[in-house]
């Protein structure tokens, strides 16, 4: 079977050093948005008002193709956010889930709520932009990265005042956790067969340590299910393709809130 992550993170390798090339990390240093402060997603998560959930802007994915080629960015966030979303996920890979920094900008511009910069991120270079553009977490993906990579990586990123959420799916991957990994997700899609299994969550939480806030990643369309896993202790949960699948997906945002703080 084809592994799909190994492919991305190995055009990202020469996607990133060409950009690089066209904009060394000091010009990235030296924009207005680099000296913003970050907003903390674990706190989001925490707001009265707001319901835990990271709702993503997802036009296309390897494992479903197109999912929607149409939505506005600022449209669909901002009516994330007005209806309670916790924080906002971003794709910016272009390549294969046809998102942009472009997209996250836009976002930024129209939102006070955190945003997850949600790409494939192997080095200091992409933490650098993501500050550049506006966002307030990294994600680090357990199955892309060692163990010291993550270390480095996250303190790199706590040290520009970013915060981290680390991406798991395997128990063994638990011991890639660092000290600045903040939020820990659990991917209920396994990134290399492309099956999702909402109980991965579950079997995984118990060994997440407390000072953590889990989120639980990946294949959720049912508000019930959003009840069952923060009743076992998530604090997040990332969902992209059910509302993005619809023609409005803010619509479906809020239709799907309603139904949420109904149970
Ligand atoms: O979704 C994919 O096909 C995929 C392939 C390779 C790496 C990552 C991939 N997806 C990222 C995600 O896991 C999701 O965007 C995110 O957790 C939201 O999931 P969903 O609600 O199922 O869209």
């Amino acid at each position: 079977m084809k592994n799909i992550l190994a492919e991305i993170t190995a055009h990202k390798a020469v996607e990133v050093a060409e950009r690089q090339k066209v904009r060394p990390a000091q010009e990235l240093e030296n924009t207005s948005m680099f000296s913003r402060t970050p907003l903390s997603l674990r706190s989001f998560l925490k707001q009265p008002g707001r319901n835990g959930i990271i709702a993503e802007f997802k036009r296309q994915s390897p494992s479903k193709g197109i999912i929607n080629d149409t939505a506005d960015v600022q449209d669909v966030t901002t009516t994330y956010a007005r209806h309670g979303a916790s924080g906002l996920s971003i794709l910016t890979d272009q390549n294969y889930f046809g998102g942009s920094m472009d997209d996250l900008q836009m976002a930024r511009a129209v939102n006070i709520i955190p945003i997850l910069r949600k790409d494939f991120v192997i080095g200091e270079y992409q933490i650098l932009e993501a500050k550049a553009i506006g966002a307030d977490v990294i994600l680090l993906i357990a199955e892309c990265l060692t163990k010291e990579e993550i270390k480095h990586l996250a303190e790199f990123a706590h040290n520009l005042g970013l915060e981290v959420l680390l991406e798991v799916h395997t128990a063994d991957q638990l011991d890639k956790i660092s000290p600045h990994t903040h939020l820990i997700g659990i991917n209920n899609r396994d990134l290399k067969t492309f099956q999702v299994d909402i109980y991965r969550s579950m079997e995984l939480l118990k060994q997440i340590p407390a000072e953590y806030s889990k989120v639980a990643e990946s294949g959720m369309d049912d508000p019930a299910t959003i009840v069952t896993l923060r009743n076992a202790g998530f604090d997040g949960f990332l969902i992209g393709e059910h509302f993005m699948k619809a023609e409005n997906p803010g619509a479906a945002f809020e239709s799907f809130t309603q139904k949420l703080a109904s149970l």
